[in-house]
């Protein structure tokens, strides 16, 4: 075995030499042609075609390849190695394809077939091709050297089966801090939903480090490159939790040769498109976050709940129906004495003649036939003077008039809309008062966002170019349904993928994904869930789920995949001990060349403290803040609701005691998103009591 395993390498190392000296040449053929800067459309677009070529090629160069799929196709005598890589790569002189890009059809194979004697067979665009795969290898090359090469199938030998092997090396390695592509390990349920067809929401519920993001983002990549005739990289948005996670995500789409996606969070875009209509007020999330009272009443039927319901969503769209129905004033428009347009003829034009436009382009086009109106009926007039003076009195009775319109800027509808019985039933009166209180001094809270939101759309409907190709909701069971039925108007084919996990739910979100499938029309959704994770040891995923069970969090547990580590343990440090056994902590893990470290706090200001009292004795010690833009690695301090979303090699869980992680579902899953954060080494440290969520038995450290 050692032997075949050897001549493998040989075989391949002299592969790479060959692609490489292929890549090469290619290299230099490209860079004899001189950048084209002129003006010429033709050539424009030839050399936005060479500069794709001199992108790709610097990846494959680099790293050509990953994997190797010996298939032979049904009718054909022989299997053909093909060779697969973040870049299709075709020979120069042939123009056939050396490397394939991991997005094509063919490569699909790679991450479905999962060896026997399964039929193998893969969707082209002109239909099924079937076959029988040979063999299927991970080649690891980096900075084009070869380093290792794995069969995880080989046809007929009793080697294969050595699939995770690969994964379970790859998951093994430390990471910094940013999130990584896995084109070279993605798993076959994973591929599924990367490939999920585009028109439909795709809705996948996924564990702790299952890769939801990751899928997300692959998936993204996919869909330009397999629709790249009407999918645009600058037509799809990303929505994640906060702007740190954007900057910790922010490699893996260029990575992956992706530019242009927007990335956002639903409040900075909901804000940006009202154009500073209002001041929003950001919700105090240390409040939110504090252990005690306030946080027991979050699960209830709090203001965030009943805004950013569906049926407040349902009553203000059935109230705007009527608001914008009766627009107009009663009565009549007289531009100058004696002359009077009827009030019934200008509804009959308003209500029938623009009817299918939005109500804002309608009074537009409602006015614009007015003023052709009041042309009309001055041009009868034969008095030059009298001409004038009509002019200009119907110029100033017609702006007088529009004003008596009721009106259409968001703010005032909204206002309008927390009047309306139906909508205050939903609301509570106290509710839809404060609401109505804060609007008055032009102030609106988070959870206004997607109502102003939803009534600036009604009224000014979309235009050509508005709707995105595709968008992307990480961690979406914090969103609220309000906040994902007003996206669903802005995707155009119901194009998503939304993720999210409601075990991971510390926000005012949604508490069932039963809430939003009312939101996509029958059989345009798909409910998918992940349940492996592959980010943290079997040890860590077994200490977290304990936590979920103990606070009967729904749903399924996460399953590890089989990567064993150190124990995951619950310590009892006295008060007094707390600064030298993390000061201890974090020796012991930086002497394991551990990239990076964190020390999660209950809130921002016990973080703020501890970082405080710590810095001068940790080098390059980092403290995490709400509103942060991205986080450097090393060691970090940081507030466990701002660790949502990252990962880190070891984590720290400080004061893990029975007063700041209660028995309850909301601090279950507080704690549960800390201990998920970590990847290879977890410990959770407390003085006093330690939080009944916690598994009994407790570590050595007592
Ligand atoms: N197929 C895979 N091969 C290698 N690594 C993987 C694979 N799938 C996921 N991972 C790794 O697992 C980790 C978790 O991935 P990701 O952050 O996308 O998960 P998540 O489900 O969004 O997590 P969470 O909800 O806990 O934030 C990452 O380090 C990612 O690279």
């Amino acid at each position: 075995m050692a032997n075949s395993n050897q001549s493998a390498f040989q075989f391949e190392l002299q592969q790479l030499k060959k692609f490489a000296a292929e890549i090469q040449k290619q290299k230099e053929g490209l860079e004899a042609v001189p950048p084209y800067r002129g003006e010429d459309l033709a050539e424009q677009a030839l050399e936005a075609s060479r500069e794709r070529s001199r992108r790709n090629l610097d990846v494959s160069e680099k790293e050509p390849y990953f994997g190797r799929l010996d298939f032979r196709e049904s009718g054909d005598e022989e299997p053909v190695p093909l060779y697969i890589g973040k870049a299709g790569v075709s020979e120069s002189e042939s123009g056939h394809a050396m490397i394939m890009d991991w997005r094509a059809p063919a490569a699909s194979l790679f991450y479905s077939y999962s060896g026997g004697e399964e039929e193998a067979w893969y969707m082209a665009p002109e239909g099924m091709v079937e076959g029988e795969i040979y063999l299927k290898r991970n080649v690891a090359v980096r900075n084009g050297t070869l380093q290792r090469v794995v069969d995880t199938y080989s046809k007929g030998s009793s080697q294969s089966g050595a699939a995770d092997e690969f994964l379970l090396y790859r998951l093994g390695e430390k990471k910094d801090n940013r999130l990584k592509d896995i084109v070279s390990t993605i798993q076959a349920e994973q591929n599924e939903m990367i490939r999920a067809p585009r028109d439909t929401a795709l809705i996948i519920q996924g564990a702790a480090g299952s890769g939801k993001t990751t899928v997300a983002l692959h998936r993204l990549a996919y869909l330009i490159y397999e629709y790249r005739e009407n999918m645009l990289a600058e037509h799809m948005i990303i929505f994640a939790p906060n702007t740190m996670f954007l900057d910790y995500i922010s490699n893996v789409l260029p990575e992956l040769g992706v530019g242009h996606i927007k990335q956002t969070t639903f409040a900075e875009w909901a804000a940006a498109r009202l154009g500073g209509v209002l001041t929003f007020k950001p919700r105090n999330w240390e409040k939110w976050f504090v252990p005690g009272p306030f946080r027991s009443a979050q699960e209830t039927d709090a203001p965030w709940k009943l805004k950013g319901s569906i049926s407040f969503m349902q009553a203000i769209e059935e109230a705007l129906i009527h608001y914008t129905e009766d627009l107009l004033p009663s009565a009549d428009f007289s531009p100058w004495q004696g002359k009077v347009l009827k009030n019934e003829t200008i509804r009959n034009w308003f209500n029938d003649e623009f009817t299918g436009y939005a109500p804002v382009k309608k009074k537009e086009l409602t006015a614009e036939k007015i003023k052709r109106w009041i042309k009309t009926e001055l041009d009868k007039e034969w008095d030059k003077k009298a001409r004038q003076d009509n002019k200009k009195s119907a110029a100033q009775k017609l702006r007088a008039y529009l004003k008596t319109w009721r009106s259409l800027e968001e703010a005032d509808v909204y206002a309008e809309m927390l009047k309306v019985s139906e909508v205050r039933a939903v609301l509570t009166d106290e509710v839809a008062d404060a609401a109505l209180a804060m609007l008055k001094k032009r102030e609106a809270d988070h959870e206004d966002l997607a109502p102003l939101v939803h009534i600036r759309i009604v009224l000014n409907g979309l235009q050509r170019g508005e709707r995105f190709h595709h968008i992307v909701i990480d961690e979406a069971q914090d969103f609220s349904p309000y906040e994902m039925a007003v996206l669903q108007k802005l995707a155009l084919k119901n194009s998503f993928t939304i993720l999210g996990d409601l075990a991971q739910g510390i926000y005012a979100g949604i508490r069932s994904w039963e809430e939003i499938f009312p939101i996509f029309k029958e059989g345009r959704y798909e409910y998918k869930i992940l349940s492996k994770s592959y980010r943290s040891t079997m040890e860590i995923i077994e200490f977290a789920n304990s936590i979920l069970l103990s606070a009967f969090v729904p749903p399924a547990p996460a399953v590890p995949v089989f990567r064993s580590g150190e124990p995951a343990e619950a310590v009892h440090v006295p008060a007094s001990e707390k600064e030298p056994y993390i000061l201890k902590w974090v020796e012991k893990e930086r002497s394991k060349k551990t990239e990076s470290l964190a020390i999660i706090c209950r809130t921002e200001s016990d973080a703020e403290k501890l970082w405080t009292g710590l810095k001068s004795q940790i080098g390059s010690l980092s403290l995490v803040r709400d509103g942060q833009r991205g986080y450097s690695g090393g060691v970090t301090i940081i507030p466990v609701y701002l660790a949502k979303g990252l990962e880190f090699d070891a984590v720290l869980i400080v004061d893990a005691d029975a007063e700041n992680y209660q028995l309850n579902q909301a601090d279950a899953k507080l704690l549960y998103v800390g201990c998920t954060r970590a990847l290879h080494t977890l410990a959770a440290v407390y003085s006093g009591t330690p939080s009944p969520l916690l598994k009994k038995e407790e570590g050595k450290g007592k």
